[in-house]
């Protein structure tokens, strides 16, 4: 495994509500949790617990009310707005559950996008051969599975060998068999390139895969466990 005891991602206190008066929202109040350089953390709960909230923080594309975040090395809070995005370009790939591919580009321009923000990208044709793309890799996004189009928005994310992968609900609109497939995926890159992996998902048992699992509910973590023995994603039921 990739994974190390490196404190990479750390969160202190963090807090953040939307809305005022009767319509305020406390989302997150003092979530506090370190995951460490190369592990994978899956993070489950409840539809509106303020999952993709903490991912939008951790992102730097919202604010907090308070708390502190760094990301190796790097306290967001302390970042101006310019520095965030050389924060996003560098060290953070998206995955989110509707691929948010771009329509017109092949697979492999759809790729090749982010490609070019990096300074040091991953050698194309072998990040395609990986992702099982390499023969699709003329097509448009409309000609290719959901499946090949997800795992199209994963080599999107990892092409610009970034520290950390943020995947929002990565198989929500996958069925089982390529829900776990994109997992096994997500597994191999992890250990491939060494990158941390976020996963937020409703999907109690994509827990089972994580060397670390968070549970939100009410704004704070119920749950913060390192899981001793992860379970390889091909072995996932559910
Ligand atoms: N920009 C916003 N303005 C106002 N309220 C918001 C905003 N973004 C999120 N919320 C509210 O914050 C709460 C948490 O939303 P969030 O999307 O983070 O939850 P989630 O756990 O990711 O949900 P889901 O699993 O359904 O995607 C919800 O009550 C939501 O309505």
């Amino acid at each position: 495994m990739a994974k190390s005891n490196t404190p990479y991602l750390i969160v202190e206190g963090l807090a953040k509500h939307y809305g005022d008066g009767e319509a305020r929202v406390q989302v997150l109040d003092g979530i506090t949790t370190t995951v460490n350089r190369g592990e994978i953390c899956v993070m489950l709960g409840p539809s509106g617990s303020g999952k993709s909230t903490f991912l939008n923080l951790i992102s730097g594309l919202e604010g907090a009310d308070g708390g502190t975040i760094s990301v190796g090395g790097c306290k967001l809070t302390a970042l101006s707005s310019k520095d965030l995005g050389e924060y996003r370009r560098r060290e953070l790939g998206f995955v989110f559950q509707f691929y948010n591919l771009v329509p017109d580009l092949t697979i492999k321009e759809n790729i090749e996008v982010t490609a070019h923000l990096s300074s040091n990208p991953l050698p194309m044709e072998e990040l395609l051969r990986s992702l099982g793309l390499w023969e699709h890799r003329n097509k448009f996004p409309r000609q290719v599975s959901g499946g090949q189009q997800q795992r199209c928005a994963i080599g999107r994310a990892l092409v610009k060998n970034p520290g950390l992968i943020l995947c929002d609900e990565p198989t929500g609109a996958l069925d089982y068999k390529t829900s776990k497939e994109v997992l096994e995926l997500m597994e191999r890159v992890n250990r491939e390139y060494g990158c941390t992996v976020v996963i937020v998902t409703h999907n109690a048992a994509i827990a089972r895969m994580a060397d670390r699992v968070l549970r939100l509910r009410d704004g704070r973590l119920a749950e913060d466990e390192v899981n001793e023995s992860p379970v390889s994603a091909s072995k996932l039921d559910w």
